[in-house]
């Protein structure tokens, strides 16, 4: 059976006049952030102040040692006006129809292996890309022209809105959910200021600059690869080794020779081997104008506490001779660098850290700019006191909620852990899916559930923490050409991977909360192409999904698989 995915409707007043009008929070005129006119650039008719989740868990700048300005005004929610709410589904898009990008025109590559499973292309949902134009938001041309030649013709909605924030030098947490197109995001305005596409400047007004220009930090070397990919797709091959991974796993000696023989003007990497090489006085990052933390929230977790320190002190920051920045800290000498925070999930944790860098940070979401300081303490935490309240996790809830995208349908069904693979094989075939992720919490049952799959002639590989750097890039370069169908992996596929062809995510295992339920999602229905969640869970287990379910405020349907169809039961028929 296939699945019908609804298109999204979508509130063509409301939009288009939030086109016209940019409406700033209270807090922030619009000549603050002094954009140009022409960028199409623009918030929903929503005022008064925002509201960000906090995380009990993560960590914060303060607790890395940073030191944090921690004015947590604790306002009430303002009401809103009028428009819609930033992260209601229906806002999430635009109203200009548009055609679908040139993305999915490109031919198969040539580097696929001899007898590749000929896939259906997943359509792009057009109402995702924002009505401006790359040349509208002052990009380069030298820079559109390359991004022209990859097919990419208009920014996505996130792209709009971010691109004239870091222009104009804002610190900026970009939050969007997942496969909305927040790589190029940051990547695109950078790639502005720096190395061969740049913009040109005035004579005289040059800033001359040496070394690397821009560090990008990734909590996976899967992620750090894709983001060196995609800004190699923008330099184009003469000027690719302008970007250097540094991530773990690969060889060290060969990074740190790359880097002294290439002369890099970006950097991407996982925080171990960024820190590590930094340390060993082979990374002088201190002419440094953008740091960039991808997956925030994971960065500022416990695991990667001591390297995120070490990198937050020494990109883009001169190494101070004078006493007084001992005595002023970190803030004394913030303004060097340019501070970009990115992720689809910001707990109120992020935004503190942000605001601790100060610059005029701001928060950009898809189709609202609004600085930090005019964010609050979510309610949640307000009534922390309070009996009748919610604990705290409910705030993180939130983070994930804005985090799904729009275009996925949810399921669970019930089944006994040993029908569990057989119940994966009905699910695929019921639903035709010809990319699937599925995910396990551990990875000696993950490699069980590959030697199974097979067994039943589903062709299935693993991917793990397990395998060494090659084998794991070689996994991935197979299931992306279409030699397998399942890919079971476990969280570290969670965050970032883009498998653009992933139709269907199924949880073999259940993430641990909402946070880690909405990345896993977020793998398939990549640029608003239609995907499909399915969790198989016990019996006993039932309670979880449906408390997911309230959660995420999405629906999460019942459902069964037999004889090659799905039959979605009401959730009164379960309870
Ligand atoms: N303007 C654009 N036009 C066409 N395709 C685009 C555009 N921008 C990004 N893409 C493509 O969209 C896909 C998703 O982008 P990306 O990985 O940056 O999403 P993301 O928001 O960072 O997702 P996640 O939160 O999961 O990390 C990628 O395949 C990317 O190449």
């Amino acid at each position: 059976m296939r699945l019908i995915i609804g298109q999204v409707h979508r509130n063509v007043l409301a939009l288009a006049s939030s086109r016209s009008c940019f409406v700033i929070g209270d807090h922030l005129p619009f000549r603050m952030l002094s954009l140009p006119r022409a960028s199409g650039f623009h918030q929903t008719a929503w005022r008064g102040s925002q509201t960000v989740q906090d995380s009990g868990s993560t960590l914060t700048l303060a607790s890395l040692e940073v030191q944090s300005k921690a004015d947590y005004v604790k306002k009430e929610r303002m009401p809103r006006t009028g428009g819609p709410k930033p992260n209601s589904r229906d806002s999430a898009f635009s109203v200009k129809p548009k055609k679908v990008s040139s993305l999915d025109l490109k031919p198969a590559k040539s580097a696929l292996p001899k007898s590749p499973v000929v896939k259906k292309k997943l359509k792009i949902d057009e109402a995702l890309f924002s009505a401006s134009s790359f040349e509208e938001l002052g990009l380069p041309p030298l820079l559109i022209d390359r991004l022209n030649k990859e097919g990419l013709t208009s920014p996505t909605e996130v792209q709009s809105a971010s691109i004239p924030v870091i222009s104009q030098r804002h610190d900026a947490v970009i939050q969007s959910y997942t496969g909305s197109g927040k790589t190029l995001a940051y990547l695109l305005p950078i790639l502005s200021e720096i190395g061969p596409l740049k913009r040109a400047r005035e004579q005289g007004n040059s800033e001359k600059r040496s070394g690397i220009e821009a560090v990008v930090v990734a909590p996976s070397r899967e992620l750090g690869m894709q983001i060196v990919r995609e800004v190699e797709k923008i330099l184009g091959p003469d000027d690719k080794r302008l970007v250097q991974q540094l991530v773990g796993g690969a060889n060290r000696s060969r990074q740190e020779e790359a880097l002294k023989k290439n002369k890099p003007i970006i950097v991407v990497g996982t925080p171990g081997r960024i820190s590590e090489i930094s340390a060993a006085g082979k990374l002088q990052t201190h002419n440094c104008r953008f740091l960039v933390l991808d997956e925030v929230d994971q960065l500022l977790s416990f695991n990667y506490r001591e390297d995120m320190h070490r990198i937050l002190e020494h990109v883009g920051r001169k190494p101070s001779t004078s006493s007084s920045s001992h005595i002023l800290g970190p803030l004394a000498r913030r303004s060097d660098r340019q501070t970009i925070l990115v992720s689809a999930t910001v707990p109120f944790s992020v935004i503190r850290a942000a605001r601790s860098w100060g610059h005029d940070p701001v928060l950009v979401r898809a189709k609202s700019v609004v600085p930090l300081d005019s964010i609050t303490v979510p309610r949640p935490m307000l009534s922390q006191g309070d009996p009748n309240s919610d604990s705290p996790t409910m705030s993180v809830n939130q983070a994930a909620v804005d985090s799904l995208p729009p275009s996925l349908e949810h399921y669970y069904c019930t089944t006994k852990a040993h029908h569990k693979v057989d119940t994966v094989r009905r699910c695929i075939h019921a639903l035709e899916a010809e990319t699937v992720i599925a995910f396990m919490n551990n990875t000696k049952p993950l490699k069980d559930v590959v030697f199974k799959l097979e067994a039943r002639g589903m062709k299935a590989i693993e991917l793990h923490g397990d395998l060494g750097k090659l084998a794991r890039s070689t996994v991935l370069k197979k299931f992306k050409a279409g030699e397998f169908r399942v890919l079971v992996t476990n969280e570290l596929s969670a965050r970032g991977l883009d498998i653009p062809e992933c139709d269907l995510v199924i949880n073999l295992d259940l993430p641990t909360d909402s946070t880690h339920y909405a990345h896993r999602a977020g793998r398939t229905g990549r640029l608003g192409r239609k995907g499909t969640v399915v969790s198989i869970c016990e019996e006993s287990e039932a309670f979880i999904m449906r408390k997911m379910r309230k959660q995420l405020g999405v629906a999460i349907k019942p459902c069964e698989f037999t004889e090659g169809q799905i039959t979605v039961h009401k959730e009164e028929d379960v309870e």
